[in-house]
């Protein structure tokens, strides 16, 4: 069982100045993450991704007060010792995608790898996590739309097509994004976070999310063993199962739409 239960009266905010990135980000986590987009530029630290990454949660916590999703990808070449890295984005304004290969000019070693760190923290008062994805892949000249940032220089291993040239669902598939936010995924499947709104309270649990207000006619249930269980609804049956397999007797009361409020004990 995960050691983290938090109870949290926001919804999580991603955090981002960068309307591609939030395009993937929503793709890639579909339903599985419930959050809402705040575009801000936020100032970025100098220094080892991870490192930059936490940085910006705690700025972004601070701003939104509540939970908040943010990340900082990087594009590294080996033959620079993982230059320009966190510092891709200016490199790629002053130089372009011709700069960036010609950089690598002098160097037989074309490899490179994209990385992304993305940060969650739970609000100003907590330490933010970190899930990183990397994927390997080389440097070549443009090839494909030119509406991402170095999306036309990247063709990832074992792929012919840069990830300008990949369809978006092949690119989310294995990419460095995709690689992050799918441990970003399995974080809140296992730590069961419940986010709470004005109007509807949800929790994410074992990769379900689920409306309290869409399970409005039960008033009161209880549970200690998934026999006692009176729920209608297959969700919650199917949670149930998956709790009975843990070996943990847990225990869920909840209130239904008129007064907003459950409990949830595990
Ligand atoms: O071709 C690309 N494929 C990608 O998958 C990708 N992900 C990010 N980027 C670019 O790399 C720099 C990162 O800098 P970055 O992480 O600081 O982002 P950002 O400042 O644009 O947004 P944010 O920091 O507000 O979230 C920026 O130039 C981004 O446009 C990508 N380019
Ligand atoms: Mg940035």
């Amino acid at each position: 069982m995960a050691a983290t239960r938090a109870v949290v009266a926001r919804p999580v905010t991603f955090v981002t100045g960068n309307t591609k990135k939030l395009e993937e980000v929503k793709a890639i986590l579909g339903q599985s993450v419930p959050f809402q987009s705040l575009k801000l530029d936020l100032p970025e630290l100098q220094g080892e991704p991870e490192d930059i990454s936490k940085e910006k949660a705690r700025l972004a916590a601070l701003q939104v007060n509540g939970p908040v999703l943010v990340e900082d990808t990087c594009l590294c070449f080996n033959a620079l010792k993982g230059l320009p890295g966190p510092y891709i984005k200016w490199f790629l304004q002053k130089i372009g995608h011709e700069g960036l290969n010609n950089l690598l000019m002098a160097y037989e070693d074309k490899s490179a790898y994209a990385l992304c760190a993305f940060a969650f923290s739970l609000g100003p008062d907590s330490e933010p996590i970190t899930f990183l994805g990397k994927t390997p892949g080389k440097i070549v000249p443009p090839r494909g739309p030119n509406d991402f940032g170095w999306d036309p220089i990247f063709q990832p291993d074992g792929y012919e097509q840069t990830y300008a040239e990949m369809p978006k669902e092949e690119k989310n598939k294995i990419s460095h994004r995709s690689k992050a936010l799918a441990m970003v995924k399995s974080h809140f499947a296992e730590a069961g976070y419940t986010f709470q709104t004005d109007t509807s309270s949800y929790l994410v649990l074992t990769g379900w999310i689920l409306h309290l207000d869409k399970i409005s006619q039960i008033r009161h249930a209880g549970l200690d063993t998934t026999k006692d269980w009176q729920n209608p609804k297959n969700d919650w049956n199917r949670v149930c199962k998956d709790n009975k397999g843990g070996k943990v007797r847990r225990r869920f009361d909840m209130w239904g739409d008129d007064q907003q409020r459950f409990r949830t004990c595990f």
